[in-house]
């Protein structure tokens, strides 16, 4: 046994899980049917990893939604309220995932978080004071008998492990993390004797928690988790699998419990190598050396880790694998028809990697030195095209070009004069439903099947509509709608010099929502205007204020696949410079108001908080402010988060010097405006007031309630009333409706307003 992986994709190669649920939650499939889909995807990921040789075969990483959701799922942490609706077990599900509604029931979804630095989202597990902690389900178990049965001998189990579960679910009532601790580890006890019975000779238990910081009182709950439950594994082997980071708090503990094997991420950070090399390895547990990244699509050069496996001096046995899972990849480059070879050549996704893990452990144990050779040769003619101007421009970038004048404060009042808005301000985070017609549309177009006029013809129309929908219903400052848009990030890429795209590379975002996350091959430029013909036309069509929407330059960066031979920071400020051009076109051509959306800002974050400042927001907070430093005083800059912890780095976005901030804070309770209080934050902000990822819609008295509670703790002056993040994923029914209640709530609470300062 020589080579395994972490998780691979499960969407399907084209989407087939996607398609599959959506039919099912329609109406139009039965569970049947969505059971078949699944499992011929599952043989699928099975047979192809076989046929590569991989030795040891994850089982369990395949999910209907999120895989977090399942072990909360089997150990029964499923709150009352869902539990009451009285669904069948997959629609209790979904339920959690995405809320539920009926004539009778309404039940929101539960939190929805960026999965570490990742564009995918988990599903945030939610204990209370009632959770029964127990093994109750049984998919782990099904699927391992479902792969044995499909020819795979010597499946590994994989699941969260205890202790990342604890730390990434929130806690309703009194009960803290480690009041869950033992019923936890009896639950898990109870998934090893099961395995144990099945002949389960490996499990995987994911801790990538701990590549966040760990305080004594968190190695203290871990050690006592796994002091608990190794004794029980028998014949199972566990595997203590980490990634994203390092475990340079936990290293020594992690050595002295008596795992059997422990993963390590060596490709995301040096920082484990250095720990293997410092400590030594202990001889009596396996190595899994994370040498192949699962979060970039480039190929791996064999000699660099062939190097990093050599210098480690591990005297014990080594396991080649991913170094976090495939899922954060697409599929199989071979699919990429339509790229030059000069870049389809580096391209490896999850199936190439596959093979990369094969041809790594031949090479390490002295078998295949002509791939070796090959694979050298091709690294040695990798060139990324440059862009002089560029490179010059940034060259020349100076504090002032950081700095917008004059400060926040004074373009407050000079914005509140000029736009004249009611207090309260309504407004939607861009984009509107992208229904099937709008897909079909640009599908035609890439197909040939319409010319560029009839597909910007059928865009105006939905454009003049959704305008005329907003005035209708009295939305104060309104969007165009994005209907031209495939993706927030990949158009903008279609747009820059220096992206190139796939046809089918699709990841996992969330759910049944994927991306094609656009590729930066070279020096980023902007040669043409990209939204400013959409923009102005809807401009026209009102006399109310139009929000022009851009994508933030860390933003387009984090969700692209990113080049590897210049830094992050230097990407992102030639990203910066071009978003700043278009900042510019705009408000030459008189919109006024401009959204420069940066939900992923927090995302790439490093895990470590030591690294935050120094080796991130030091730049990516200044690049923000070099695209928007250059507008008049009156030009009212926004921008959008959404799905991340926002509480720990308050004051850094406060310091991007926006206007106006909306962020996602519905699904989390909206906790976050006690952090924005404490921090005296000074941007206005728009919290989200209802969640836009389930298909729920808020009643009006809700969101009253919602509105009020958020002028009860910041000062009505300073707040925006709008979704949580953009319309695209609901049909336009669930838009509409939800957006009409919460403009009718908003002048609700309006006049109560009115009513009370005349009365003062
Ligand atoms: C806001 N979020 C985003 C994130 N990351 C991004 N890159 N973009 C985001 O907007 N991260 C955080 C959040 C939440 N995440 C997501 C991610 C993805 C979606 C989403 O709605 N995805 C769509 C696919 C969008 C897209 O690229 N569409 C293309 C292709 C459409 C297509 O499938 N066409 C068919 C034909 C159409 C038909 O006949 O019906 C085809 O080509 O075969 C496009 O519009 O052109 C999804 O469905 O997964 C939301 C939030
Ligand atoms: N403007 C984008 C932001 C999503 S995070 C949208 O509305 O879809
Ligand atoms: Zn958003």
């Amino acid at each position: 046994m020589t080579t395994s992986i972490i998780g691979f994709p499960r969407i399907g190669e084209h989407r087939e899980l996607k398609f599959a649920t959506e039919h099912y939650w329609k109406k139009r499939a039965t569970k049947e049917e969505l059971l078949k889909t699944a499992q011929q995807l599952k043989a699928q990921r099975w047979d192809k990893q076989q046929k590569a040789g991989i030795d040891l075969i994850p089982v369990g990483d395949f999910s209907f939604f999120d895989t977090t959701l399942d072990a909360a799922y089997l150990f029964n942490v499923i709150p009352a309220r869902y539990k009451q609706l009285g669904l069948s077990s997959l629609d209790e599900y979904f339920a959690l995932a995405r809320g539920y509604q009926s004539e009778t029931e309404s039940v929101k979804a539960l939190p929805m978080k960026k999965w570490f630095n990742t564009n995918y989202h988990y599903i945030v597990p939610e204990f209370d004071d009632e959770t029964d902690v127990k093994l109750t389900g049984s998919k782990l178990f099904d699927e391992i008998n479902e792969a044995k049965k499909h020819g795979i001998q010597n499946p590994k189990a994989v699941i969260v492990g205890p202790y990342t579960l604890l730390k990434l679910s929130i806690f309703k009532g009194d009960k803290q993390p480690q009041d869950f601790a033992s019923s936890l580890v009896n639950a898990y006890q109870d998934l090893l004797a099961k395995l144990n019975e099945q002949d389960v000779k490996w499990l995987q238990l994911d801790e990538p928690a701990l590549s966040f910081d760990q305080s004594e009182t968190d190695l203290a709950l871990f050690t006592k988790i796994y002091e608990s439950l190794l004794p029980a594994k028998k014949a199972v082997k566990v595997l203590l699998q980490t990634y994203f980071g390092d475990v340079r708090d936990s290293y020594q503990t992690l050595i002295k419990l008596p795992f059997d094997g422990i993963g390590l991420d060596l490709v995301a950070t040096t920082e484990n190598s250095k720990l293997i090399k410092e400590n030594g390895f202990p001889t009596d547990k396996v190595l899994f050396a994370g040498v192949v990244n699962g979060k970039n699509i480039w190929r791996n050069h064999y000699v660099t880790t062939i190097e990093t496996l050599k210098a480690l001096n591990v005297k014990g046995e080594i396991v080649l694998s991913s170094s976090c899972s495939l899922q954060h990849v697409p599929y199989d480059a071979s699919l990429e028809t339509k790229l030059p070879k000069t870049v389809q050549q580096h391209l490896a996704f999850a199936y190439q990697k596959l093979d990369e893990l094969v041809e790594l452990d031949a090479i390490f144990q002295g078998h295949d030195q002509k791939v070796l050779a090959i694979n050298n040769e091709l690294f040695s003619t990798i060139k990324h095209p440059e862009n002089s101007q560029v490179k010059s421009r940034i060259a020349q970038l100076t504090a002032a070009d950081y700095t917008r004048l004059p400060e926040r404060s004074k373009r407050e009042q000079i914005q509140k004069q000029v736009f004249n808005l009611p207090e309260l301000p309504t407004t939607t985070i861009g984009s509107f439903p992208q229904t099937k017609d709008v897909r079909q549309n640009r599908s035609k177009l890439r197909k040939g099947e319409i010319t560029q006029a009839e597909y910007d013809a059928f865009n105006q129309a939905k454009i003049k509509r959704i305008i005329e929908f907003q005035e209708k219903i009295g939305v104060d400052v309104l969007v165009h709608g994005e209907y031209e848009r495939n993706d927030m990030v990949e158009y903008f890429g279609e747009k820059l010099d220096g992206f190139v795209f796939t046809q089918n590379g699709w990841v996992q975002s969330y759910g049944t929502r994927g991306v094609k996350p656009p590729i930066i091959w070279g020096d980023v430029s902007r040669n043409e205007p990209i939204t400013v013909d959409t923009t102005v036309f809807a401009n026209k069509l009102t006399d109310r204020l139009v929000k022009g929407m851009l994508t933030g330059p860390v933003t387009i960066f984090n969700w692209s696949f990113p080049r590897e031979d210049i830094t992050p920071e230097q990407s992102v400020t030639q990203i910066a410079l071009a978003i700043r051009d278009e900042v510019l076109d705009l408000e030459a051509h008189d919109i006024k108001i401009i959204q420069i959306d940066e939900p992923a800002l927090r995302e790439n974050l490093p895990l470590r908080k030591s690294d935050w400042y120094r080796a991130y927001l030091d730049w990516a907070v200044p690049a923000f402010r070099l695209v928007h430093s250059g507008v008049k005083p009156e030009t009212q800059i926004h921008t959008h988060m959404c799905y991340s912890e926002f509480g720990d780095i308050i004051q850094a976005i406060d310091n991007l010097d926006a206007d106006v901030i909306s962020f996602e804070a519905s699904r989390s309770d909206l906790s976050l405006i006690d952090q924005l209080v404490a921090a005296n934050f000074q941007t206005e902000v728009g919290p989200g007031v209802y969640d836009i990822h389930s298909p729920r819609i808020p009643s009006v008295e809700e969101l009253e309630e919602i509105i009020n509670h958020i002028i009860a703790k910041l000062p009505a002056a300073k707040v925006w009333i709008n979704p949580d993040c953009g319309l695209k994923t609901r049909s336009e029914k669930e838009a509409f409706d939800a957006v009409s209640n919460m403009v009718e709530a908003t002048k609700k609470v309006r006049s109560s307003l009115y009513e009370t300062n005349r009365s003062l």
